[in-house]
């Protein structure tokens, strides 16, 4: 099987187009002005015009209001909307209502009780993205480069369709995938060289560690 991958925090047109030439399934832009990733919506949007059709576009956004998803959704034209923050299931059905997209609401994980908050969202999100609770002091909801403990996705729903994120790299990832057996994984810091700045170099490693780790598990996805 081919494991989707979704890298996250793009900021450059180098970054954009050496992530699409490796296969990315996913590339996302982070709007929330307190993250090294950061981007306008405009250039954003010149940039995501270089790859489009070619990858799912996502728009990250942190309890957005409804002027700056306008904005960033008028200026981006995103095939995904990432929403990252605690937005209610309430919220994220009135988004998908307004906007007619896809919506992939992010949860942190912990421990095995963070897996409950799933189920207000199931029929609501189209896609979850399961990432790590921020360390300490971090002002960022994602993007910090640490993991959770991927067997407490043991106890998941078969039926849950979600990334697996939080500090994935390439000398973790085919750990990850053999034992959550995760379709899909999401990366940011991982293939950074410093806080933002995407590293082409990380980023082949990156592809190559998910390629090998994809011929050796089995074709069905499931667990190992
Ligand atoms: O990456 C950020 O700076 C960010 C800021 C605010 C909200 C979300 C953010 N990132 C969302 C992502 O999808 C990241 O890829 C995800 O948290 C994993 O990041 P990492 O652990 O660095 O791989």
């Amino acid at each position: 099987m081919k494991t989707e991958v979704k890298i996250c925090g793009l900021k450059t047109a180098e970054a954009v187009e050496r992530a699409v030439a490796l296969g990315a399934s996913h590339i996302g832009f982070i709007f929330f002005p307190k993250s090294p990733r950061n981007i306008e919506p405009d250039d954003a949007g010149r940039l995501a015009e270089r790859v489009r059709g070619r990858t799912k576009v996502v728009a990250v956004t942190v309890d957005a209001d409804s002027d700056d998803l306008d904005e960033i959704v008028s200026a981006l034209s995103p095939d995904i909307l990432q929403l990252h923050g605690s937005e209610s299931p309430a919220r994220v059905l009135s988004i998908k209502a307004l906007y007619g997209l896809p919506v992939m609401k992010a949860l942190s994980i912990r421990e095995a009780g963070d897996l409950d908050r799933i189920d207000p969202y199931v029929g609501i999100a189209d896609r979850f993205l399961l990432d790590a609770k921020p360390p300490a002091g971090s002002e960022l909801p994602g993007g910090n480069g640490v993991s959770f403990d991927w067997r407490l996705l043991d106890a998941l729903d078969g039926g849950v369709d979600y990334m697996l994120s939080g500090g994935l790299n390439a000398d973790n990832i085919g750990h990850a995938l053999a034992l959550t057996g995760a379709r899909a994984v999401d990366i940011s810091s991982g293939v950074e060289s410093a806080p933002g700045v995407k590293d082409v170099k990380l980023m082949d490693a990156f592809f190559e560690a998910v390629r090998r780790a994809d011929v050796e598990r089995p074709r069905s996805g499931s667990k190992t």
